[in-house]
Formats: C-alpha cells, structure tokens, sequence
C-alpha cells in the first residue's frame, strides 16, 4: 500500500474505535465531524492529499525497499548529506503548509520512528526478536503510512510512587505475560494528536531507575493500535473553532493534547520492542540519533513559523501604520537576525553531519540542539511583540457576523484602517489575538517551551554536546600561566 491521501486518512481516523473522553462525555460518532477535531483532520487531509500529488511525487516520497510503491520520503534514513537534504525539503513544503503550528505533523514520528530503527541492532543484546519487531513495525508503518502518536511522560504521581516493582507504583508497567504478548497498565500525560491519529508508540523514561541489571517493567518500548482494548485518551479542553475568518488559526491548526490510559492493555509480543531493560531505553535513543534527526525536522519547523511570525509583524505594523517607527524596526530586526541565525544552524547541522556504523548520515546535533535552547524565548519574544504592537486592536474585534448585521455601515466606517477596509483590518487582529492572547497562543508557547523536555534536560543536553570546552578553558589557563591544570 503506497503513502495515503487525503480521503484515505480520513477514512481511517473515522473507522477507529476509540475510548475517547471529551468534557465528560464519550465521543461516538466521525471524528472529522467533531469540532475540537475537525479543522485539525482537513489540515493534516490537505497535506497527505499533497504527497500524492503527481508533480511533488520526486519532492515528498520514495520507492519503498520492500514494495517498490510510494512511501513517505519522512521514513528514509538518510544514506548521505543529499537524501537528510532531501527529507529537509519535503518536511518544508509540509511545514509551509501550516506555518509551524503542528508539534506533532505526521513526519515528525515518521522521522522517530526511523531513527529507532536505524538503531535496532542494540535490541539484540536483549533479544533478536526484539530488534526484528521494531524493524518489521517501522516497514509496516512505512508502507502502510501509518499516522502515528507517542506517549513518553507519565503524570507526577505516576513518577513518584515508588519504585516500578513495588506494589502500590503507579508507574506505567508490563503488570502481566500471557502467551498471547504482554498485559500494560499505567498513564501517560500527554499524547498530541492521540486521537488524530491511527497508532500510538509508547516508551516511558523508567520512572525509577532499578540498577544492576534488575528487570524493570516500567522499562519497555511498544507501539499498538489507538483502538486496543483497554486504552482510554481524555482530551483537554479544545481552542478550535469553525470559522476562519474568527479564528484564522485554531480552525485549521489546534492540534489535540490528550492524557492516555492503558487499563490492562494486551499488547501483542510482535509489538514489543523491549521489557525490562532500563539501559536499551538510553541505547536506542544514543544509537537512534533521535534528537539529531528530530532536531532536523524540528528546526525546518521553527524556521516556517519564523518567517510567518515576521510576516505577520510586519503586516501588524503596516496597519498600524507603526513599521517605520524606529522603536518597531530595532525589534523586528532582531526577529530576522534570529531568522538568519536558525538557516545559519540548520546548514552548519547539514553540512557537519557525520556518517554512523549503520550508514546513515547524520546531522550534527550541536547546533540543533542551539536551536532548542534559542527558540522558546525567540517565539515568546514575537508573540509579545505581536501583543505590543496591536495594542487595544488585540482585543477590539467583532466576529464576521457583525459585519453582515445592521451594525455593518457603523463597523466599516470606524474599523477601516488607513489603507484597508475594517474587514481586512479585522481578520488580521483577529489572528494576531488568536496568538498573542488567546488559548491557542498560550498552548503554542507552553509547546514551544517543553515539547522536547523540561529546560533543564534540554539546557543538559547542550552541555553535553559542547566538545570544545576544554579547549576553550586551556586558553585561559595558557593566558594566566595555569598551563598544568588546563
Ligand atoms: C503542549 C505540550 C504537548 C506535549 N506533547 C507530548 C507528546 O505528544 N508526547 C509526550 O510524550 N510528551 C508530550 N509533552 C510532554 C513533554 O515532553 C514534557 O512536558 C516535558 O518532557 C517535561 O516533562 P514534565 O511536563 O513532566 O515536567 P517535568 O520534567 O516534571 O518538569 C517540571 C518543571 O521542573 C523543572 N525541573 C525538572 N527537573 C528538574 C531538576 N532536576 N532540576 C531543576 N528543575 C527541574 C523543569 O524545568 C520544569 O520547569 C507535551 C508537553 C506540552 C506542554
């Protein structure tokens, strides 16, 4: 089966059987006809509608190794800097699609789930049918384009019950092996997209490290249907909204958080791919290069909502008639010198990318992992920025109604800037607010800020990507003659 269309996600979004919770209530019927989904499912249906297009088919897909049909060029480990280009290039016409604003845009996964496979090796050292399951679930995907979910963090009292073999933990485990695979019980915090989503790949950090080589059950990695008995999401409240002229952005891109539970879930042993070993769970991150290949796909991300924010400043600033003010133009030149600065890390991890023992050419992970340190605090930047430089028009928006209610006249007269009608004018703030005010924004930033880790994980990982600080230290001491301590 090639890569899907847009018809064809739909389809299969809608025939799952979920135990899907929103506000109290199960959720029943298709859930592209639902509204805290539905603007999110044309969205994603527009962009798989795109790959199959006949003229980007060389841009966004591949022969499959196995079936010589189409496959999503997101899949394709890298075998040199052209094809980690090549991938570059087709997350990019994805990420202009909906400017940044989907986390969780199906290629993301595509590309973690590459990158475990790319290091499925290291599950021999427990079992070689653990290493062949990951590779026979990452050519399933693949080859069926499976639209995929992950849950790595669990809630608090998940994370501090007590160690995982202890009787009253909390944490998510293995609780149970049957002939037939392996019984899961446990939550996860957070799963974007869950629902939007055909499957979900699950591989907790062990709540509690056990050490010497002691099974640990909440040591595991899996993947398995949405619809398994026993699985349970619980969605959070939704931003989206139907009307894009009201709401530009939460009608096309509110993606879904939900919480995940799995109540005794059986999980079929050819979807394990590994119980009880805590330091596989490392391995296959390290070996996987995940962060450096979802670094890669997340930096051309920031880089589509860059240019939109700084688009929509500029387009702000002109209707306020602000963008020659000198106080504006310090501000937004920082935003396009950050600009700059992200093109600039992206090559330099293109460019310094080095080839591993599997074949795969990697991206270099320092100057992605910049990336990360820099853009939570360049996005809260531009919102604020956004915020500013509306002023009271942040707020001061009627809906598209009003402009076909018996107020119109007055509305156009008084709303209308200074070179385009009050409905023009208004569409824009209408966004603006959307971002720099609303629950769509918020959600964004708090995004932006720990969808790859908390800031301490994250400043640790940057830490340890700095190779040159020794170096860097016995400069000083050669300075200051301290050469025998450098
Ligand atoms: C909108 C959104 C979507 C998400 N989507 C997903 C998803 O699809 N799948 C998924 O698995 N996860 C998802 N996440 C979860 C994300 O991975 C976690 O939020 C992130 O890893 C941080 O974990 P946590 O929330 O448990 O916070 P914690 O790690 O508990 O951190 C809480 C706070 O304590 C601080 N802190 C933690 N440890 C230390 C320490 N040792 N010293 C000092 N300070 C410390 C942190 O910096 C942070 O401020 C999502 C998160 C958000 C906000």
């Amino acid at each position: 089966m090639p890569i899907k269309n847009g018809m064809q996600y739909i389809e299969r979004i809608n025939r799952q059987r979920l135990q899907l919770w929103y506000n109290g209530e199960r959720v029943n019927g298709p859930l592209s006809e639902h509204p805290a989904f539905r603007g999110l499912i044309r969205t994603q249906a527009a962009m798989y509608e795109m790959q199959c297009e006949a003229s980007r088919s060389e841009d966004m897909s591949y022969a499959s190794p196995a079936t010589g049909e189409r496959v999503g060029l997101s899949f394709l480990p890298p075998a040199n800097a052209e094809d980690l280009i090549r991938r570059r290039k087709m997350s990019e016409i994805w990420a202009n699609y909906h400017h940044g604003f989907l986390g969780r845009s199906p290629d993301y996964m595509n590309t973690a789930l590459m990158s475990f496979y790319t290091a499925a090796t290291v599950l021999e050292k427990a079992s070689t049918e653990y290493a062949q399951n990951l590779r026979n679930y990452y050519e399933y995907c693949r080859d069926h384009d499976i639209t995929l979910s992950h849950a790595f963090v669990q809630p608090m009292a998940s994370k501090w019950s007590g160690p995982a073999d202890a009787e009253e933990s909390l944490a998510a485990k293995v609780i149970e092996t049957r002939p037939e695979g392996r019984v899961v019980s446990g939550a996860f915090l957070m799963a974007t997209q869950g629902p939007t989503c055909e499957e979900i790949l699950v591989l907790p950090t062990p709540s509690f490290m056990m050490g010497d080589g002691q099974v640990n059950p909440s040591a595991f990695a899996f993947a398995v249907p949405n619809d398994l008995e026993g699985i349970t999401f619980i969605c959070r409240e939704s931003h989206a909204h139907d009307s894009s002229y009201d709401h530009p952005l939460s009608s096309r891109y509110e993606e879904m958080d939900t919480m995940v539970i799995f109540d005794r879930v059986l999980v079929p042993h050819d979807r394990v791919f590994f119980v009880g070993e805590e330091r596989l769970y490392d391995q296959l991150f390290q070996e996987g290069h995940f962060h450096a290949y979802a670094g890669h796909h997340i930096i051309t991300r920031y880089i589509a909502k860059t240019e939109f924010l700084l688009g929509l400043l500029q387009a702000l600033a002109e209707e306020q008639n602000t963008d020659t003010e000198n106080s504006f133009v310090s501000q937004i030149v920082k935003v396009m010198a950050m600009l700059e600065n992200l093109k600039a890390l992206r090559l330099a991890a293109e460019t310094g990318g080095t080839m591993t023992e599997s074949g795969c050419y990697v991206p270099a992970l320092a100057p992605l992992t910049a990336a990360g340190i820099q853009f939570p605090d360049l996005h809260e930047e531009m919102l604020r920025m956004v915020r500013s430089i509306s002023a009271s028009q942040l707020i001061m928006n009627p809906f598209e109604a009003d402009f076909n209610s018996e107020n119109q006249t007055s509305l156009e007269v008084y709303l209308q800037g200074l070179s385009s009608p009050a409905k023009d004018r208004i569409i824009l703030f209408r966004l603006a607010w959307e971002l720099g005010g609303g629950a769509f924004g918020g959600r964004q930033n708090q995004f932006e800020r720990f969808f790859f880790g908390n800031g301490k994980t994250i400043a640790n990982r940057m830490y340890g990507c700095c190779e040159g600080l020794d170096e860097y230290k016995s400069r000083v001491y050669h300075l200051i003659g301290r050469d025998e301590q450098s």
